[in-house]
C-alpha cells in the first residue's frame, strides 16, 4: 500500500497563507453532517450543496478555510498525504487504510453502522463452526485489508474479491463464500438472502487531521477542533 510521506516537495507549491482544506465526503455522511457543520459556523459557498455543480473546491464564509467534496474513501487519502489538513470520514475507511499520518480525535456520532461478515441464510447456522475447520475462504468486499486481517486473526486465509458495491450478489453468483460489508438496518442483507454472522467493528464518522499539519499549524487546526468539539457538545 502507498504510504504518505512529506518528502515529495510538492507541498512547497502551497503558500503558507493558503486556507486550510477540510475534506468532506459526498453522499450519505454529508447529508447527516449538515446540522453539525452549521453549528460549527462553517458555511460553504452556495453551490456546495448543488449536486449538479461540477466544482470540487469551495470557499467558505471563513477566508482561512476551504472545503473540498470527495468520495468517502478518498477523504482519508487526501488527509493522510496532507492535501487536506482536516477531514471527515467513517471509522471503516480509517480501519481499512490504517494510515499512520492520520489522527482521529473526535467521534461525530453520525454514520452509525457496522462492518460485518455475512453469508447466505442457508449456511449461516452452521457457518461459524464449519469455517473453523477451513483454512481458506473467498470473500467479496470493498474492505480487502479489514477482511484479510479479520480472517488471518482466526488462522484463515481470505482470498478477497475486491468489489466497489453490490457485494451482496457475490455468494449467490459463485464469486465468494461470504462478504464483508457495512450493515445498518440489515435490510440490504435480508433482501439478498444473506444473514449477518459476525460483527467485525462498530462504525461512526470521525473528524480526522493530518499529524504533521497539526504540528506545524497547531493554533489554526486546534481552533477548528475546538469548534467541532463545542458543536458536538451543543447537540
Ligand atoms: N447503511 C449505512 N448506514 C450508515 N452509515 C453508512 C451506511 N453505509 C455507509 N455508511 C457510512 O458512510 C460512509 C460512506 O458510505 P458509502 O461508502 O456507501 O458511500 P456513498 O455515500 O454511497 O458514496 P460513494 O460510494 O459514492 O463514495 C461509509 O464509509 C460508512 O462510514
Ligand atoms: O443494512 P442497511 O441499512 O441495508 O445498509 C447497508 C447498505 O448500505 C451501504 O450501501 P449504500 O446504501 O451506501 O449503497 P452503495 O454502497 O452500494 O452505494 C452498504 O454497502 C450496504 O449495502
Amino acid at each position: 500500500m502507498d504510504q504518505p510521506t512529506n518528502t515529495t516537495g510538492l507541498e512547497q507549491a502551497i503558500s503558507p497563507d493558503a486556507p486550510l482544506v477540510l475534506a468532506l465526503p459526498k453522499g450519505r455522511i454529508l447529508k447527516e453532517l449538515g446540522p453539525l457543520l452549521a453549528r460549527t459556523g462553517i458555511v460553504p459557498a452556495a453551490d456546495f450543496h448543488d449536486e449538479g455543480s461540477r466544482r470540487l473546491r469551495f470557499e467558505t464564509n471563513n477566508p482561512t478555510l476551504d472545503v473540498v467534496r470527495v468520495r468517502s474513501f478518498d477523504v482519508a487519502t487526501f488527509v493522510a498525504f496532507g492535501a487536506a489538513q482536516i477531514g471527515i470520514c467513517g471509522a471503516d475507511v480509517l480501519m481499512e487504510f490504517d494510515y499512520p499520518e492520520i489522527y482521529a480525535p473526535l467521534d461525530l456520532g453520525i454514520g452509525r453502522c457496522r462492518v460485518s461478515v455475512a453469508e447466505p441464510v442457508e449456511n449461516a447456522a452452521q457457518a461459524a463452526a464449519e469455517r473453523a475447520r477451513l483454512s481458506r475462504v473467498a470473500v467479496a468486499s470493498k474492505y480487502p485489508n479489514i477482511a484479510r486481517r479479520h480472517f488471518a486473526a482466526r488462522g484463515i486465509q481470505a482470498e478477497v474479491v475486491h468489489l466497489n458495491g453490490a457485494m451482496e450478489l457475490a455468494p449467490a453468483l459463485g464469486l465468494s463464500n461470504l462478504i464483508v460489508d457495512l450493515v445498518q438496518t440489515g435490510s440490504t442483507l435480508k433482501a439478498n438472502g444473506l444473514a449477518e454472522t459476525e460483527v467485525i467493528a462498530h462504525v461512526t464518522s470521525r473528524l480526522i487531521v493530518n499529524r504533521t499539519a497539526l504540528k506545524t499549524q497547531p493554533e489554526a487546526i486546534g481552533a477548528w477542533l475546538a469548534r467541532f468539539r463545542a458543536a458536538l457538545e451543543a447537540a
